[in-house]
């Protein structure tokens, strides 16, 4: 399979909502033609709206991939309106948190080919990282199709277990959001010290974006680039010394974090 099989006989989405929309933003963005895209969803966004793709409109009778973001609680609702594509001649792509392979082969039969993948929001940019897993019906053309397709959104790691996912899902599924508050939480720090709070938001989005792209591609690991920063005796010292607190600093707190939502990644199994 290939992006222009995709092309030819679509892509169908169940649920476009944020993770969903993300994906799409960034195919649409990769060049896949909006024509091709068909969304199935009761409560379509003004973004959604606004592109050319295809809204609870006929389906195609087989497209190459159905792709499932729905909440993991909607599931059982919605997936029964996938049934007639599970059996093999789609492939299926679920991004949903917690929700097992077991659970779809259940609901769409035996023989369907099956991907799960772990995303997270950065997709919208580009710069989204996803982890995929399939069933034993997807053989490795439909690992690479999911892989092609998720690259076209950020990088894309396999896993050789479906349970990694849970962890996967604590660290770079949820990722982005402990990113998020800390940005917020780095500017309210600023504004606690004097700034206006523009220019702290400023100052902290652009550290938390330079200090990502740094780590990300610097020879060095994040505890060099950590050392680089710090000079004996300096203002960094003085901050590390709060962070990196054994008890009550951001190791144990991040440890505690990313176990709380593995936690419950392996509870929305049921
Ligand atoms: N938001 C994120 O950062 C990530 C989300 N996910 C997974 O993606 C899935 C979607 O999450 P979000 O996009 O955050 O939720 P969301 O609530 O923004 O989107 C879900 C969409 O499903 C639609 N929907 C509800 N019932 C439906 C039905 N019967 N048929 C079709 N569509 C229906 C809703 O209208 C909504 O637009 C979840 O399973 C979540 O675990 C995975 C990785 C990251
Ligand atoms: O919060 C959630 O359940 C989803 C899965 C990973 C990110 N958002």
């Amino acid at each position: 399979m290939s992006f222009t099989e995709i092309e030819r006989r679509g892509l169908v989405m169940l649920g476009c909502g944020k993770m969903g929309s993300a994906m799409l933003a960034g195919w649409l963005k990769g060049g896949l033609s909006p024509s091709a895209v068909h969304v199935t969803d009761p409560n379509p966004s003004d973004w959604l709206r606004s592109t050319d793709v295809s809204i609870n409109a006929d389906l195609p009778q087989t497209p190459a991939v159905a792709l499932v973001a729905v909440k993991p609680q909607m599931m059982g609702e919605a997936l029964p309106r996938m049934a007639s594509y599970g059996g093999g001649a789609t492939l299926f792509i679920s991004v949903a948190a917690g929700t097992p392979i077991s659970a779809f082969e259940a609901a769409l039969g035996a023989g369907t080919r099956i991907v799960r993948a772990m995303p997270n929001t950065p997709a919208a940019v580009g710069k989204g990282i996803t982890a995929i897993i399939g069933n034993e019906q997807a053989g490795a053309a439909d690992l690479d199709t999911a892989e092609a397709l998720l690259s076209a959104i950020g990088q894309v790691v396999r896993l050789q277990t479906e349970d990694q996912i849970d962890a996967v899902t604590g660290v770079s599924g949820s990722g982005p959001a402990y990113v998020f508050y800390m940005i917020d939480a780095l500017a309210a720090a600023g504004v606690a010290e004097g700034l206006a709070p523009d220019l702290a938001m400023h100052l902290a989005k652009a550290t938390v974006a330079g200090a990502g792209a740094l780590a990300e591609t610097a020879a060095e690991t994040p505890e060099q680039l950590r050392i680089n920063v710090t000079s004996p005796n300096g203002t960094t010292q003085a901050g590390l010394e709060v962070l990196m607190k054994e008890k009550g600093g951001l190791m144990p707190l991040m440890r505690a974090t990313v176990a709380a939502a593995a936690a419950r990644s392996r509870e929305l199994k049921g």
